[in-house]
């Protein structure tokens, strides 16, 4: 069943048009990634989805209610990591989960979100007293509060530490077998992998790719080979053979950039040469390779 749907969502601020013309959807029990440049309109689409903001054109369902209604209902299904997390200077982390718990029917327990997020310690620290991480924390466990069916998270673990990050995320993935959708904007290709069933990338206010991140990493195909060869090889020679895209030595290595069969003519030439190839390693396409192939193409 789709639980997000968006439909050519266009949004300006003032005179310039910053969305022209977004479509995505997202699935009960997904995890959705929006990734893209900064600027790129990732912030401006997820606040439209949360109501935070009026669409100028479009169609947007969450559970079937058009955010911009300002339906109560969307509040008790819907929840909101933001990505800078405004609370007053003295508030506590559990006094700010307790206010935040009010306002819904069967909110998580304060014990438990101070627990799961790492904060017990910090539960009575005033919030201007709380690390850039902590706060950070406060903000993902403020989200996760009442118990909602879908999370919106921006910028999720931007700022945390490595075990901060794998804890989270472990987390979010029990929530989302618990039955959660999430949609979630983040600059990790890492965290893209680990977490999102699907991501978008946008560009300029506009999709540029959608798929799963194995998908998209393999759509470009391009696999990496290094080695150290037994005798000076110029890249020129390897440049010249078909499929090859790159090729450069430093220090005695060389790098050969091309398409999926690229190790093995590579391999092949060094053979016919009589070369042999030291430390050999073989690196196939990454999110990364694809994610900057699609935005730096527009
Ligand atoms: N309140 C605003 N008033 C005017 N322009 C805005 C406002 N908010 C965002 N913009 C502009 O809209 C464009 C999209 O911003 P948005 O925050 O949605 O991008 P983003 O993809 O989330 O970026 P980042 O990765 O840097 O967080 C940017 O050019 C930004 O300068």
């Amino acid at each position: 069943m789709t639980l997000i749907t968006v439909q050519g969502l266009r949004k300006s601020y003032g005179a310039r048009e910053v969305l022209h013309g977004i479509d995505l959807t997202v699935d009960d029990g997904e995890i959705v990634g929006v990734l893209g440049p900064n600027g790129a309109g990732k912030t401006t689409t997820v606040e439209c989805i949360g109501g935070l903001r009026t669409p100028d054109v479009g169609t947007i369902r969450v559970a079937g209610i058009d955010p911009a209604a300002k339906n109560p209902e969307l509040r008790q299904i819907l929840g909101m990591q933001l990505q800078q997390c405004h609370l007053p200077a003295k508030i506590t982390p559990a006094e700010a989960i307790e206010l935040f718990a009010a306002f819904y029917r069967n909110p998580r327990r304060t014990a438990e979100l101070l627990e799961l997020l790492g904060l017990t310690s910090q539960a009575h620290q005033r919030f201007e007293k709380l690390s850039g991480g902590q706060q950070q924390r406060l903000s993902i466990a403020l989200a996760l509060v009442g118990r909602p069916k879908v999370a919106i998270l921006d910028e999720l673990t931007t700022g945390l530490d490595p075990a901060a990050r794998r804890d989270i995320w472990a987390y979010l993935q029990k929530l989302t077998d618990e039955g959660m959708t999430i949609l979630l904007v983040t600059h990790s290709m890492e965290e893209a992998s680990h977490l999102c069933d699907r991501v978008y990338i946008v560009d300029d206010g506009r999709i540029v790719a959608t798929g799963s991140p194995a998908e998209l990493a393999t759509s470009g195909g391009r696999q990496t080979v290094t080695f150290v060869p037994s005798e000076p090889i110029d890249p020129a020679d390897l440049l010249s053979l078909p499929g090859i895209a790159s090729a450069t030595v430093d220090h005695g290595q060389v790098t050969v950039g091309g398409d999926a069969a690229a190790p093995q003519t590579v391999l092949a030439e060094l053979i016919a040469r009589g070369i042999t190839a030291n430390h050999l390693r073989v690196t196939g396409p990454t999110l990364d390779d694809a994610y900057l192939r699609v935005t730096q193409e527009n």
